[in-house]
């Protein structure tokens, strides 16, 4: 019996494995507009910040989008590149890195695309494309190593929501956290030696995360632990003592108090204390974006140098460095285990694993 207007789904159309990476997302153009948008929609999430709705509302619109989108506008116009914003660049580049790794094993069966939390490419406009590619079985990878309601939690609430709107759901895997992934670890333990290699070492390597504020931490968010974890196991992986390094968190916003060391009021201190030289790097940002490139390498730079500070470097984040695409892909694949590649095709997925490396060795 035929039933008219069903659904539109194919049923002999593969069945796909997704693969959804996400960042936070970034405002469309250095410009007070584009701005006000990506602001109003990322500083309306309660995940972000946690003020009751009525008076957040008030603030929020009477003050903050009218104060903020010019200043950080200008902020992002001294980052932005031909390219666009930093942070989409390097997703994208993340994500075209990610998606050739896991073709190259599962061919056209898999389909791997990247999405933001606030702005463009939305969330809902990725699971749509998922959909319509005949995705049934996803992994949802969002690019904060260290687990945050504000930023990991949040990204899951956008699928749920999105879900909410769909009668067919697909089989779903949510990487909540990497903190303290082997590889990760490695790669950035790699690129640091890399960047010491080059430019020698400093009297101080600070590790600097975003921060969140204090009473998130005191409400059970285990960020502030999972950002000292990742910093003690990035330590030892570069044999440093415990004088040689220091986790401290930066961006704050608004007057409350956020997790410290702060990053600002630490570079502006060290030089009294007889540090000299520091080297920087965030553990917490996959991708460069504003709060590395103009934070951290500009405005930071300015406190320690003001402060009697003689050198300061910044060290890039891992972007689309090959041992990071490496790490990210291996967690992907990690998280794909055990499930069955389409029921039109009788080979699963390990046996899929093992014919890829066996070309790769045949090569
Ligand atoms: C208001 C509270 C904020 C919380 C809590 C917060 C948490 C948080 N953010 C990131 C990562 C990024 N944040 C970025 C920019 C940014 N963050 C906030 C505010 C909070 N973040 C604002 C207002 C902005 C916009 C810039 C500005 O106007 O100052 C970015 C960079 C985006 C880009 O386009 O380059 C990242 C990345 C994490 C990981 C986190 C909690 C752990
Ligand atoms: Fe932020
Ligand atoms: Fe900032």
């Amino acid at each position: 019996m035929a039933y008219q207007g069903q659904n539109n789904f194919d049923h002999r159309q593969a069945q796909k494995l997704g693969v959804l990476v996400t960042n936070l997302g970034t405002p469309d153009a250095p410009e007070t507009g584009a701005l006000r948008r990506y602001l109003r929609e990322f500083l309306s999430d309660p995940r972000v910040v946690e003020v009751p709705r009525l008076i957040w509302f008030f603030i929020l619109h009477m003050v903050i989008l009218v104060i903020r989108p010019p200043r950080s506008a200008h902020a992002y116009k001294s980052v932005w590149t031909d390219a666009g914003s930093p942070l989409m660049v390097h997703t994208e580049a993340q994500c075209a890195g990610i998606r050739e790794r896991l073709q190259s094993q599962f061919g056209d069966d898999i389909e791997v695309r990247f999405a933001m939390r606030y702005g463009n490419p939305s969330i809902a406009s990725q699971l749509q494309a998922m959909e319509e590619a005949g995705v049934r079985k996803l992994v949802v990878l969002p690019l904060y190593p260290q687990y945050s309601a504000s930023t990991n939690a949040s990204t899951f609430d956008a699928i749920a929501k999105d879900f909410m709107q769909r009668r067919w759901l697909p089989d779903l895997r949510f990487i909540s956290h990497y903190p303290d992934y082997p590889p990760y670890i490695n790669a950035m333990a790699k690129h640091i030696e890399a960047f010491r290699a080059e430019h020698g070492t400093a009297d101080k390597l600070i590790f600097s995360y975003h921060g969140v504020p204090k009473k998130y931490l005191l409400n059970g968010d285990p960020y502030f632990c999972e950002c000292h974890k990742t910093s003690r196991l990035l330590a030892e992986r570069l044999g440093l003592g415990d004088d040689d390094w220091l986790t401290t968190f930066q961006s704050r916003f608004g007057r409350e108090e956020w997790l410290k060391p702060y990053t600002d009021h630490t570079l502006m201190a060290l030089p009294e204390q007889g540090v000299k030289s520091v080297q920087v790097f965030c553990p917490g940002f996959s991708s460069d974006c504003l709060e590395t490139l103009e934070e951290i390498d500009v405005e930071n730079r300015g406190y320690f140098e003001e402060a009697g500070g003689e050198s300061f470097a910044y060290i890039p984040a891992l972007n689309a460095e090959p041992d990071h695409l490496d790490a990210l892909t291996q967690l992907i694949e990690e998280n794909l285990q055990g499930w069955e590649l389409p029921e039109n095709d009788a080979v699963g997925l390990n046996e899929r694993q093992q014919r890829a490396s066996q070309k790769g060795a045949d090569r």
